[in-house]
Formats: structure tokens, C-alpha cells, sequence
């Protein structure tokens, strides 16, 4: 278990650092633990600017990066990390993580996670967990490294290596700020062949549901932007926190020149001080030009009831597998709207009390994929979207999170999201069919939900 000394030290000199950490080892040894996690309070820095310093400082691609209201959560590198495939790849992860941050050593005010990315199939990439080398969280204006390292007998030099490149990253923020590009001016491609699929699969959808076979399936489509300079990282996750404030900006990625991100609307699942939030999201409609339009709308998508139904499926969902697990939901009576740049949502956000601690990754195991992203009832959902998508979802539509030594965080649904490869941006947008779908409407939503990354691409 990691326990938490108390420890104040002068980090310019190294002798002292290495006092300190000394002490940090031996208590550690002496628990038998394999990693060390140091904690250290930064001046005020971007969480971002910092995550993009590290890197180049480090050379390291592997990265972890989730900002909403109130907390962002940046990390680099990896001290350990697992990768896993198949239909107990929670569970391997979730062993993992149990694994790894029961024998670490933290000294405060470290708090260590261990982030982990799915994908949407159980038989693809990617399905990876990794303890990283630098962890930043920035929270109510306060930000704190942690350091994390492998108990070896070099282990105070590395620290105080890791530490001297965070030196570095913050002297060339300052000196010299990564420079934001402006948005580049994208224009769709034409997407005739796109949308000549998506209706065919659409009305192949509608017929299953006038059969009775599904109650919802969500089908994907997929477009491919092609950029000959390469596409910003930086830049497109600035845009993207500028765009979307209430959403979350995410950025993942274990390869070199290979990204995942986005600013998905969708929480899965928060468990945290004993209690579980999940947020059950859809119904969509687009924002207006005025708030005239605006405002109608919202009504439209309020009052709905194709719009309604299709949410309530989700919130039974929710309710009815937190129940199995041994939960009782308090469920509000009616969704809100959440709305977003592009895009409004029908949302309904449930809590259940823990009354007994359960991992996180046991809950996104059971909630994976929700109606939301993949249909109801979710065997034959998957059954078709098998059948009739031609691409792989990869880390699309798939969770993405943090885990606590204590089995507490927080993962996100990975939509309104890219994959960024080289010169290419991969990007899949999906909408719920339900019975009274039309398909001209499901493509103009699509296009609503490609706009969130068209329109941050840098
Ligand atoms: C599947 C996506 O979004 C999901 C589907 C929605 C809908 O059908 O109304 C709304 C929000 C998300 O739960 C996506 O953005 O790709």
C-alpha cells in the first residue's frame, strides 16, 4: 500500500534531494515495494505546455492527457506498462493496476495513477495500461508533479534526472512558448461514396428494428483528412480546449507520430470518496445561428419522444446493470441538455453510493460498450455493427481513464475523436438508430459530430 510521508526539502540541491529520497527508499525497501512515486508542488505551468515540454525533453511518445472543469491530468513515459487483448482485457488491467500501485512506495504529495486506454473491440488495438515516468495534475490553480520509478539501486540518480528535464521543460516553456497555430482551413471532402454506405447500413439497421431483432443499433462513419505538412498535436488540442470547454480534451498515444484525441462529451463512469457518477448521453440536435433557433431546437430535441426513447434506453441500461453489480441509482426524473459547440445532447447524470468499494476497471468491464455508442440488446448490437461496419473502431468510441491505488478514477467515452498517423487525421462519428430513424437526418448528425475535430485540425 503506498503511505504517504510527510516531506519538505530544498530540490535545487542535489546532495539534500538525494538525503531526502534516501529515506523515501529505504522505508520503501523495507515495505517491500517495487516503485517509488515522489510528489512535488510546481509553480503555476500548463499542465499542456508541460506534457509537450516533457516530451521533447524526453524523447518519450508514450502519453496520457484528460482536461475538463476543475482538473487536468497530464503524464509521460512509462515505468511499467501492459498491454492486453481479448474479452479479460479489464480484468488483466485491472490485475495490473492492483499489481503495480500496491507495491508503490509514495512519498507526499504524490498521487499516483495508472491510466489506461481501450479499444472499442475486445481483439484490437489498442488495450494498454502504463505507470508513467511524470505525472502532472493541475487542480484549483495548484499543480503537482509526481515522479514515479522502478526501486533499483540507481534509483536517486534517475530521480533527480527525471526531475532536472522537468527543469528543462519549464525553462524552454518560458523561454520560449510553443507556438500555437491557427486553424487550418479544412474543407470536407467530398463524401459521396461515405454517405451512399451509411444510408445503405442505416436502412439495413431500420429493418432489423422493424423486425425486432435490436431495439438501437449506433452505426459509425468514417473519413480520412489528409494533411501534407503533417497535422499539429499541439495545435489541435489547443483548439480543441478553446472550442469545447465543457467537454473533455483528451490525448493518448503509445507510438511515435501515432495520437488519439478529441473532446469527448461523454463520461462512462467516476467513482470517487465512495460514490459512482455515469452520464447517460443521447439525443442530439445541432446548435442554432441565432438563439432564436437556438432555443427551438433544444425544445425540438426536449420534446422528442424518437430523441427520448432513444436516451431512456441508456439510462435503463445504466440503472439496471450498476443494480447488478450491487448499486442503487439515484436517477433524476427528466435528462438536461448538454450543449456543446456544434451539438446539444439529451443528458442525464447518475449517482449510486458504493456500499462496498468495487475497482473501477470491474465497472467499465460491465458498462462497455453502453447502448450509447454500440446499441441494445448490446450481444446483437455487436453482432450487426460486425456485420456491417467495414473499418475498425480502434480506440473509438472505447474508454479511456485513470485508476487510483485505492481502485477509485474516471474514464471517458473516446468520441468526437481522431487518430492522428503521419499526414493522416482518422475520424469516426456514429448516431443511434432507432425505430422512426430517418437516414438523410442520422448523416446530417454525423457531419454535426465530424465538425468537433474538422474544426480543431490544426
Ligand atoms: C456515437 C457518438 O455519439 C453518441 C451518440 C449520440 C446520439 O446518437 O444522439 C449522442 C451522444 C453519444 O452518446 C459519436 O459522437 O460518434
Amino acid at each position: 500500500m503506498p503511505v504517504s510521508l510527510p516531506l519538505t526539502f530544498d530540490l535545487s540541491s542535489e546532495s539534500e534531494f538525494y538525503t531526502q529520497v534516501s529515506a523515501g527508499i529505504q522505508a520503501a525497501q523495507q515495505a517491500n515495494c517495487q516503485f517509488l512515486s515522489l510528489g512535488i508542488a510546481l509553480p503555476t505551468v500548463d499542465p499542456l505546455m508541460l506534457l509537450a515540454g516533457l516530451m521533447h525533453v524526453s524523447g518519450e511518445s508514450e502519453h496520457f492527457y484528460l482536461e475538463q472543469a476543475g482538473e487536468i491530468v497530464a503524464a509521460c513515459g512509462a515505468v511499467a506498462t501492459s498491454s492486453v487483448q481479448g474479452h479479460q482485457r479489464f480484468g488483466e488491467l485491472q490485475r495490473f493496476s492492483e499489481q503495480t500501485l500496491s507495491r508503490l512506495w509514495a512519498i507526499a504529495p504524490a498521487e499516483p495513477r495508472l491510466f489506461c486506454q481501450f479499444s472499442f473491440w475486445d481483439d484490437t488495438h489498442p488495450n494498454w495500461g502504463v505507470l508513467p515516468r511524470w505525472q502532472v495534475i493541475q487542480r484549483l490553480e495548484q499543480v503537482w508533479l509526481t515522479l514515479n520509478c522502478a526501486l533499483e539501486t540507481n534509483t536517486p540518480h534517475r530521480l533527480w534526472q527525471d526531475w532536472q528535464l522537468v527543469q528543462r521543460a519549464l525553462a524552454q516553456i518560458l523561454a520560449e512558448p510553443p507556438p500555437c497555430p491557427p486553424p487550418l482551413a479544412i474543407a470536407l471532402p467530398p463524401l459521396t461514396e461515405q454517405y451512399g454506405q451509411f444510408i445503405r447500413r442505416v436502412k439495413h439497421a431500420l429493418r432489423l428494428l422493424e423486425e425486432g431483432d435490436i431495439e438501437k443499433l449506433v452505426l459509425a462513419a468514417a473519413l480520412t483528412l489528409e494533411q501534407p505538412q503533417g497535422f499539429s498535436w499541439l495545435g489541435t488540442l489547443q483548439n480543441l480546449r478553446q472550442q469545447y470547454t465543457n467537454a473533455y480534451i483528451f490525448s493518448v498515444g503509445q507510438k511515435r507520430q501515432q495520437v488519439f484525441l478529441g473532446a469527448s462529451p461523454e463520461r462512462l463512469v467516476k467513482i470517487a470518496d465512495g460514490v459512482l457518477c455515469a452520464d447517460a448521453l443521447a439525443g442530439s440536435r445541432p446548435r442554432g445561428q441565432t438563439q432564436q433557433e437556438d432555443q427551438s431546437l433544444r425544445n425540438g430535441l426536449y420534446h422528442s419522444p424518437k430523441e427520448r426513447y432513444e436516451h431512456q434506453v441508456i439510462v435503463e441500461f445504466l440503472r439496471q446493470t450498476l443494480q447488478r453489480l450491487g448499486m442503487t441509482c439515484e436517477v433524476p426524473a427528466k435528462p438536461r441538455i448538454l450543449e456543446l459547440s456544434h451539438i446539444q445532447h439529451l443528458q442525464t447524470l447518475i449517482q449510486a453510493p458504493l456500499p462496498e468499494p468495487i475497482h473501477i476497471l470491474q465497472v467499465v468491464a460491465a458498462l462497455h460498450p453502453t447502448p450509447a455508442v454500440a446499441g441494445y440488446p448490446a450481444a446483437r448490437a455487436q453482432h450487426w455493427l460486425r456485420q456491417l461496419e467495414p473499418f475498425n473502431r480502434n480506440g473509438y468510441a472505447a474508454p479511456l481513464g485513470w485508476v487510483t491505488p485505492t481502485g477509485e478514477g474516471e474514464f471517458i467515452v473516446g468520441i468526437r475523436s481522431a487518430h492522428l498517423q503521419g499526414n493522416y487525421a482518422h475520424l469516426l462519428a456514429g448516431a443511434g438508430i432507432v425505430k422512426g430513424s430517418h437516414p438523410e437526418r442520422e448523416w446530417q448528425e454525423i457531419l454535426w459530430k465530424f465538425q468537433t475535430m474538422i474544426s480543431a485540425l490544426a
